[in-house]
């Protein structure tokens, strides 16, 4: 919404959604305020692999050229909070820290897919990773720039990820080591394709209240909260609580020339507590080296996920022919 009010003429938007009625309702908020605006919509899931791949395919035989692809897709199932960490955390020097990461008072119940991945790693990392390969060839054009933007967190932290369990397996904060692991893969990206024009950057838009979030605690203590969160907006400006607000970061990037950005910095969306927004670069707990270790182990996982997907392929084509015979 932001990015056609900014300029509806010269752009033209495909929403990629794995819900297509939720999508369809998208598109007709959209042209209610951008009668003009070129709209399309691409079914995809990207917690499914097979969903990514024909995704990618219907997307290159419609569109020669792909100039932003924001990679904002991301889940938190089951949420729990831990109401004693949360006190405990009231009372020590880290409290304004626990109000704008969530650090130590939330874990989630991660699933597995049909794939056999681990949910969360699969919907806020995997798919996006191998959407980006897919679509190397519209992202890379010789003389012109193209650019992914990927929405991470605050809540990314080092201490919850492990190159040993990239997927978060043994954990109970896959949704901050998919978040985490998302900085390093921009990095490693950046390191990949600048040379090719392909720049990668990562947003945080900050804490919103949004259907990810709202479970996580009654909404009636969301709504007796609310003063309480907007008076905190004195000691934390992380506390965005609209969407609007949040995506400050994620139009803000738009507008910047790709080769400008730092590869190291995470872009926040922030909100003084008179209520205005702004971004602003913070450096970000990464190198190098594990950024491309986490690069080689997504590598190798694409190979193995790729080689059981034709396996699959072969054994139903050998079902459909016995059954002919
Ligand atoms: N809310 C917050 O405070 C914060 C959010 N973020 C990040 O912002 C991003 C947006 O989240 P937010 O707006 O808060 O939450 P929402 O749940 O409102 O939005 C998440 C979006 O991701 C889509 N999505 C989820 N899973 C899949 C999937 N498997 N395939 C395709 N699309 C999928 C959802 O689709 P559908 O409509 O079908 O559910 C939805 O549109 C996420 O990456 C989140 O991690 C980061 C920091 C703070
Ligand atoms: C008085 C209390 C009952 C208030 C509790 C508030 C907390 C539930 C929230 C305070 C900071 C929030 C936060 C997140 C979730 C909800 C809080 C912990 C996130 C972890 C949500 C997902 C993110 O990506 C980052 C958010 C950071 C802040």
């Amino acid at each position: 919404e932001r990015l056609l009010s900014h300029n509806s003429d010269g752009l033209q938007l495909c929403l990629a959604c794995r819900n297509m009625q939720r999508a369809e309702a998208t598109r007709s908020h959209l042209l209610t305020s951008h009668p003009a605006a070129q709209v399309d919509l691409l079914q995809m899931d990207t917690s499914s692999i097979s969903s990514v791949l024909r995704a990618a395919q219907e997307f290159k035989l419609r569109y020669a050229r792909l100039d932003y692809l924001y990679l904002n897709a991301g889940i938190m199932p089951n949420p729990q909070f831990d109401v004693k960490a949360f006190v405990k955390g009231l009372f020590s020097s880290n409290v304004i820290n626990m109000f704008s990461t969530g650090e130590g008072i939330l874990t989630q119940k991660d699933g597995i897919t049909n794939d056999g991945l681990q949910e969360v790693f699969a919907t806020n990392l995997f798919g996006h990773f191998l959407l980006v390969r897919e679509l190397e060839p519209v992202l890379c054009h010789a003389g012109q720039t193209s650019q992914l933007v990927w929405t991470s967190s605050s809540n990314a932290l080092s201490s919850t990820f492990s190159l040993d369990d990239i997927q978060h397996q043994k954990g109970t904060q896959p949704y901050s080591s998919s978040k985490y692991a998302t900085d390093l893969l921009s990095l490693a990206l950046n390191n990949r394709y600048n040379k090719q024009g392909l720049y990668s950057s990562v947003i945080c838009p900050g804490f919103m209240l949004t259907n990810m979030t709202i479970g996580i605690l009654p909404f009636y203590l969301w709504k007796l909260l609310m003063p309480f969160f907007l008076m905190l907006r004195i000691f934390t400006n992380t506390l965005t609580l609209t969407t609007y607000n949040g995506s400050e970061a994620l139009f803000w990037v738009f507008l910047q020339k790709p080769e400008s950005l730092n590869p190291f910095s995470k872009y926040h969306s922030l909100t003084s507590a008179l209520g205005n927004s702004y971004t602003q670069p913070h450096k970000m707990d990464i190198n190098m080296e594990t950024s491309e270790s986490l690069y080689e182990k997504l590598l190798q996982l694409e190979k193995d996920m790729r080689g059981k997907l034709k396996d699959k392929e072969k054994e139903s084509h050998h079902a459909k022919e016995t059954c002919r015979i």
